[in-house]
């Protein structure tokens, strides 16, 4: 295994380095119009040289990209002839700063396919305006990717859903993007995708059969669920009056991630596949003395990390390039 250690300051976010106040995250606080607004984002000229960078420094040419959610990053150990990246390192690249997000780069091969792993995702609630949170989705476009793998800890809503069970995204509802808060608001780049992209496929149905074919022959299909992901800002969770609202509107699981990267995904062509790992019940019951909590969220991804683990690696193994499935 090869770690990265390289002595570079992380460069300078050049839209994030104008002149005048900044936030931690090098994002000027005060800005006066729209157009401050609209340059304050990553172009495709930047999203190149962070895929530039990471090609000189590595080998690896992967075709399939992984996004670890809450304490699943145990992933990325399957990977054979690694080579990692501090988050810290690599250009341009948001740091991890939530518990169970591990904030490293995998490169390397899984069940022998080239596979680029994120150890631990950014969320908005982090206070990274979504172009941060998708930016590695660009450059794993500009890799060369053509499949993104999303995982996620979420809470059940379906009352038919038990602790540690693993749901397919079917599909999902974006609820910042209600408000217009959407990792493509701003002026679009035509070399990455379309300025209005559809989202009715946004979820590959040939992936999502592979994984009930696949968790039959492991013997797990009955923990396995197919449905309606919904993503929340956070980082509160749920009031119970939000969660009766949420399972009105059709979400069988909810989370604070992962949209933001499927829609930036689907933006430049990748093709998508997602799983939530149900890590607690969505509080329905004004009687009970329940309530979530984030060690409880990664106990559960502990305790089935693996079957999940097993679950991807396997489809992987079955994806063909150019977006077939074996
Ligand atoms: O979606 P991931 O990154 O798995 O994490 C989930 O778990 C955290 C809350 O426990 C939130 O960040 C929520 O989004
Ligand atoms: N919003 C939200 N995110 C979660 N992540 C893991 N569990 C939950 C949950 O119940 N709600």
């Amino acid at each position: 295994m090869r770690h990265f250690f390289l002595g570079l300051a992380p460069p300078d976010v050049k839209r994030g380095r104008q002149a005048g106040n900044k936030s931690p995250l090098g994002i000027p606080t005060h800005h006066s119009n729209h157009s401050s607004l609209a340059s304050l984002r990553y172009t495709y000229e930047d999203g190149k040289k962070t895929a530039d960078w990471l090609l000189a420094n590595t080998k690896h040419r992967p075709k399939v990209a992984i996004i670890c959610g809450s304490g699943l990053g145990g992933l990325a150990d399957l990977l054979k002839d690694q080579v990692v990246f501090e988050y810290t390192k690599i250009p341009q690249f948001p740091h991890s700063t939530v518990a169970g997000h591990a904030g490293k780069l995998v490169f390397g091969n899984l069940s022998g396919k080239p596979t680029v792993v994120m150890q631990g995702r950014f969320h908005m609630y982090e206070g990274y305006p979504l172009w941060k949170v998708t930016f590695p989705v660009r450059v794993f476009s500009l890799l060369g990717v053509e499949t993104l793998i999303v995982t996620n800890a979420a809470g059940g809503l379906n009352p038919e859903y038990k602790v540690g069970d693993i749901m397919v995204i079917r599909d999902h509802i974006n609820m910042p993007g209600f408000a217009g808060v959407n990792p493509l608001v701003g002026p679009n780049d035509e070399r990455f995708g379309a300025r209005f992209p559809a989202m009715s496929d946004a979820y590959d149905r040939d992936l999502r059969k592979l994984a009930h074919t696949v968790a039959s022959e492991m013997g797990c299909s009955g923990s396995l669920r197919e449905g309606v992901y919904c993503s929340l800002g956070g980082p509160n969770y749920e009031t119970i009056a939000e969660c009766r609202f949420l399972q009105r509107l059709g979400a069988d699981s909810v989370g604070m991630s992962t949209v933001p990267e499927v829609i930036v995904a689907r933006h430049c062509g990748m093709r998508v596949f997602g799983f939530s790992l149900i890590t607690n019940k969505a509080v329905l019951d004004y009687e009970t003395k329940e309530k979530a909590n984030h060690a409880e969220v990664l106990e559960t991804s502990r305790q089935s990390a693996r079957v999940l683990e097993k679950l991807v690696s396997l489809m992987v193994q079955r994806i063909e390039r150019n977006n077939n499935v074996a």
